[in-house]
Order: structure tokens, then sequence, then C-alpha cells
């Protein structure tokens, strides 16, 4: 379980980010976060995996704790983080000494690596491209890779930190099926997101407002109570067609059908 439990935090004290921040996600959860520019989103994302600590409250994960410095390895290795840029976190020249590079950092044995990896690329569809080079590869591909190395890692939970901006609707579609194949397989998805449609895979929204949690629950309520341009977001297209096409008829029912069989289809 990750808890956040009152945290605050700011970069410059004069403009606190974070305003007494609680919430939990249990373990397994496909969870939405959403919020305006500079709501804080990436912050909170940074304080899951210990790159930030809190100035007040707490982050724990289980029974690891972000600010104990003896925690931050163990916590780095359960809670892997996908950013925008792929190409940020490449830092060698080949796809397999990518890989290897994060599991020789915690020191994984030699003889249990080449399973790793294997396994890793498997998941993402990349085991053909062990000897190319990353920069090489198309958006996608690259973001691919930059899933197989947190994978390889074997962790508990994966934040896609606006992983999926970049990249062209191709790219996109195989980043969410891999983070709903995940998720089947038990492990928890934090999709942090400006793209309406991509919240409709997960089974909670959490939508960020001035250095809190303004709303949490299922995404079919928010679309349907919140009034989204209020925090700078849209509808996801299906929804707005409902709306259109039913005028006064709640979307609740039907919508959360279709989110059900989208989410089965791939
Ligand atoms: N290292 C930093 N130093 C100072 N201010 C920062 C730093 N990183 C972020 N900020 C500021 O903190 C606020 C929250 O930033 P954050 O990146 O967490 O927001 P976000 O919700 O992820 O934004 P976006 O949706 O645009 O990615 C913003 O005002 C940002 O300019």
């Amino acid at each position: 379980m990750l808890i956040f439990d009152h945290v605050h935090f700011y970069y410059q004290q004069e403009h606190p980010i974070l305003d007494d921040l609680s919430f939990t996600i249990e373990p397994g959860e496909f969870v939405a976060m959403v919020g305006a520019n500079g709501c804080g989103k990436s912050t909170v994302a940074k304080l899951m995996d210990g790159l930030l600590l809190p100035k007040q409250g707490h982050v724990t994960f289980g029974n690891l704790k972000t600010s104990n410095p003896e925690d931050l390895v163990s916590i780095h290795e359960q809670i892997g983080i996908v950013f925008q840029n792929p190409e940020d976190q490449f830092i060698t020249t080949t796809v397999l000494d990518e890989i290897l590079f994060g599991l020789q950092n915690i020191r994984v044995p030699r003889e249990e690596m080449d399973q790793r990896v294997e396994e890793a690329l498997h998941m993402v569809h990349m085991e053909d491209y062990k000897e190319a080079m990353p920069h090489l590869l198309s958006g996608g591909q690259k973001q691919r890779v930059a899933i197989a190395a947190i994978l390889a890692m074997r962790p508990q939970i994966i934040i896609f930190d606006e992983a999926t901006s970049m990249l062209d609707p191709e790219g996109r579609e195989q980043v969410m099926k891999i983070m709903k194949e995940l998720h089947r397989q038990g492990m928890t998805i934090i999709h942090i997101t400006h793209h309406m449609d991509e919240v409709l895979f997960a089974k909670r929204l959490l939508l960020l407002h001035e250095g809190r949690i303004k709303f949490d629950g299922e995404p079919a309520t928010f679309f349907e109570t919140v009034n989204v341009t209020d925090y700078q977001l849209d509808k996801p297209f299906s929804v707005r067609l409902h709306q259109n096409l039913h005028l006064n008829t709640p979307l609740t029912a039907d919508w959360k059908e279709m989110i059900r069989s989208e989410w089965n289809a791939n």
C-alpha cells in the first residue's frame, strides 16, 4: 500500500505546491491522476519514488518510508517511473545495455540478469531489438525500452508520468496496451496524463487541485459530476458524443458498459 500522509511540499517556501495531501493507493489498482498544468502531478510522482521528500508529513510504501535514507534503494526498486521523454533516461548505446545498467545498479546476480532482460523485453514485445541503438528507435519503441528497463527491476508499482504525451497515436496505443497488460498481471499502475481518453482505462481517478485531492472516484462519476473546464481539462470524445446524443440522460450506465468492453477488447 502506498500512503501519502498529510504531505506538504514546496520548491520555494512562498509557493506551496502540495498542502496537506493525503491518499492511499492499494496494491493492484489502476489509478489515473489528472489536473491543470503545473498543479503538482509530477511532483507527486517524484515524492512517491523518494526522488523528492515531503517538507512535512510522510510517504510510505508498506513498511518503507521515503524519508528513511536506508529505505530508498528498496523504494526505487519497487516503484518505477516512466517519464515523458525516454531519451532523457537513456545512457548506453544498446537496448540490452540499457536494461543491464539498471540491474547492475541494484546488484542483481549476473546469472539472473539474462532471464530478467528476456522477460522484460518480451513483456514489451521488443525481444528482437536487443542490439539496437535506443536513440534510433521510434518514439513508441523508445518508450517500450524505458518500460522494459523498469520491468527488469520487477517493481510492484509503475508510474507513467505523461509517458504517452510525446507519442503518435500508434505509439500511445502500444504503451496503453502494455499498461493494461501489466495491470492484468497484478501490477499497480499510476497514469498521469492530459489525454482524457486514456483516463477511461483507469478504475479510479484522482484530480489534483490546489495541492489536494479534489476528486477521488470512478472516471464515469468524474465526467458526470465535475465541470472539467474549471480544471483546464476536457472530456473524452466518447463522453462528449454520448452527452450530445442523449442530451439529458445520465451517461453512467451505458458509459461504464462501454468502458468495460473497451477494457476487455485489447
Ligand atoms: N525543480 C523545480 N524548482 C522549482 N519549481 C519547480 C520545480 N519543478 C516544478 N516546479 C514548479 O512546481 C509546480 C508543479 O510542477 P509539476 O511539474 O509537479 O506540475 P504538473 O502538474 O506535473 O505540471 P504539467 O501538467 O505541466 O506537467 C509548477 O509551478 C512548476 O513550475
